[in-house]
């Protein structure tokens, strides 16, 4: 992250259009955080700190890319990401003479999310949500299929010899919009040339549905961690009017970003990721979030579990595949006619829009909807209520669903390799204070010093793969428990 320069990023950022409140807010590094934003003045709620203006955010409706390709390629692109990473590599290429050029050549250029990982430190992740969800074939097929002919077909924009179309940029602009994106309604941009055109017909309804990644100068620039935002930031129609710039709105639509609670000097001004558990921001992010956990949530655990290091993320998760319940369902050889049976249940559970991946938290609560899909798939009586009366399934707990979610988290649990000690080892092995976790105006407690923070890059991914193994067995042992305490009541009422 060694290429930030503030001074540059925010001369850049005022000069192209865009306003932040100079009077309380500055961008600084955090330890292990790259820079952030701080409270340079302590700060009332509802302060505007920043606003952005619809043309100021780098897209594939901002940037002029498309009109330089047939409409065919244009059309093409549409795959994922590929518009908006084309049109970054476009305008990193232009260089001084891109709108975005302050604002490209102020991203960052490392990142430390598995993606970037080796193959052995990927290993780490074996069994957990993460292992088979980074993706790196896919999107390197994704670049070798749709952006490379587009690229070979035009060497005056993308010239053989640049750095700025490579795989490795590829992968370093894919990396940016897994970390820094913010997901819009693409109406808000057809919308916007709605209104230039003045030509309504093609725009449907369905455009509304539309949401697209977009890189957000300015807005990407704060961290977050969990239940610490105090900032959000807002569409023009949630702020008040006159509220940003300090004064009159401009004639433009904006993105502000408004201080959701009064903020103390020298505090870090963080934004809200939703709260995603460890497997998810690592997998974004490239970090973890780790905090003592409160005494609620320990006293769920077992002694070996919390095995003397009470810390976690609090929003943890681990997702149960509605493919492994049912395979958990199955009783002995089932035949063709069960397989289609099911297969129409589960079709049906998801016109009805629902998801097949179900999520266990750090709670002895069991996620409704898994009790429900199980009893969906157990019970004919269950199923033809619920395609009677098209309503979901009850979400009554027994023995027999018991039973079901028992399986599904001991196969779900024998896809790791090492147990719980294993990881605690691991985690223990460096000290708290030198894995990156957010106090209130610094990362780090200021009084160990800088050598004995360093940490090697190895040794850190591997305690933070253990950290998320940690949570997630956590969770499924938590969820064991709950499950086979639910057979024991039922058998001891029966005796
Ligand atoms: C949206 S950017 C925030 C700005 C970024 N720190 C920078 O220097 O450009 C997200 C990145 O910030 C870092 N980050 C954000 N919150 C963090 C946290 N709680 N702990 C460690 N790193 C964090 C991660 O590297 C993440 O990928």
């Amino acid at each position: 992250m060694a290429t930030f320069n503030p001074t540059e990023f925010l001369g850049w950022f005022k000069k192209a259009g865009g306003w932040y409140n100079e009077k309380y807010l500055g961008l600084k590094p955090f330890d292990g955080m790259g820079y952030g934003a701080v409270a340079l003045e302590s700060i009332p709620e509802d302060t505007p700190l920043f606003h952005i203006p619809d043309s100021l955010i780098l897209s594939p409706f901002t940037s002029d890319l498309s009109q330089k390709l047939t409409p065919e390629e244009w059309e093409r692109l549409d795959h994922g990401w590929c518009k908006l990473i084309l049109v970054m590599m476009w305008e990193s290429e232009r260089g001084p003479e891109s709108k975005w050029s302050g604002y490209l050549s102020n991203m960052p250029r490392e990142f430390d999310t598995p993606m970037m990982w080796d193959e052995d430190e990927r290993k780490d992740l074996k069994g957990t949500d993460i292992e088979d969800r980074i993706g790196k074939e896919e999107a390197e097929k994704e670049y070798t299929e749709y952006l490379l002919p587009v690229i070979k077909a035009h060497p005056e924009l993308f010239p053989s010899s640049s750095p700025h179309h490579t795989l490795s940029s590829f992968h370093l602009q894919g990396s940016r919009i897994l970390s820094r994106s913010f997901t819009v309604p693409s109406s808000r941009f057809t919308n916007l040339s709605k209104d230039q055109d003045d030509d309504e017909s093609h725009f449907s309804d369905d455009d509304d549905e539309d949401q697209i990644a977009v890189m957000i100068p300015f807005a990407d620039m704060l961290n977050a961690a969990f239940e610490r935002d105090n900032a959000n930031l807002y569409t023009d129609e949630e702020v008040a009017p006159g509220a940003a710039n300090g004064g009159a709105p401009g004639d433009e639509k904006e993105f502000t970003m408004k201080a959701t609670k009064s903020i103390e000097k020298d505090e870090q001004i963080y934004n809200t990721y939703a709260s995603p558990p460890n497997s998810e921001l690592l997998r974004k992010y490239g970090h973890v979030d780790i905090l003592p956990l409160p005494s609620d949530l320990l006293e769920l655990l077992t002694e070996e579990e919390v095995g003397g290091w009470g810390y976690g993320n609090p929003g943890d998760e681990v997702l149960i595949d509605g493919e492994m319940v049912l395979q958990c369902v199955r009783k002995g050889e089932d035949d063709e006619k069960w397989e289609k049976a099911m297969k129409k249940r589960i079709d049906w559970w998801l016109d009805e829009g629902q998801e097949d991946m179900f999520p266990l938290s750090l709670s002895s609560e069991i996620d409704d909807s898994l009790i429900a899909f199980i009893r969906l798939l157990l019970y004919d009586q269950e199923w033809l209520r619920a395609k009677k009366k098209g309503k979901l399934p009850t979400t009554a707990m027994d023995n027999d669903v018991a039973g079901v979610i028992v399986r599904a988290v001991e196969s779900r649990l024998s896809r790791y390799d090492g147990d719980i000690q294993s990881d605690l080892d691991v985690i223990r092995s460096l000290p708290i204070d030198h894995i990156p976790r957010p106090t209130s105006s610094t990362a780090l407690p200021s009084d160990i010093p800088d050598e004995a923070k360093q940490v090697n890059t190895t040794a850190l991914r591997k305690c933070y793969a253990a950290i998320v193994r940690l949570g997630e067995k956590r969770i499924l042992n938590l969820a064991l428990r709950s499950a086979r305490a639910q057979i024991n009541r039922k058998r001891k009422a029966e005796d």
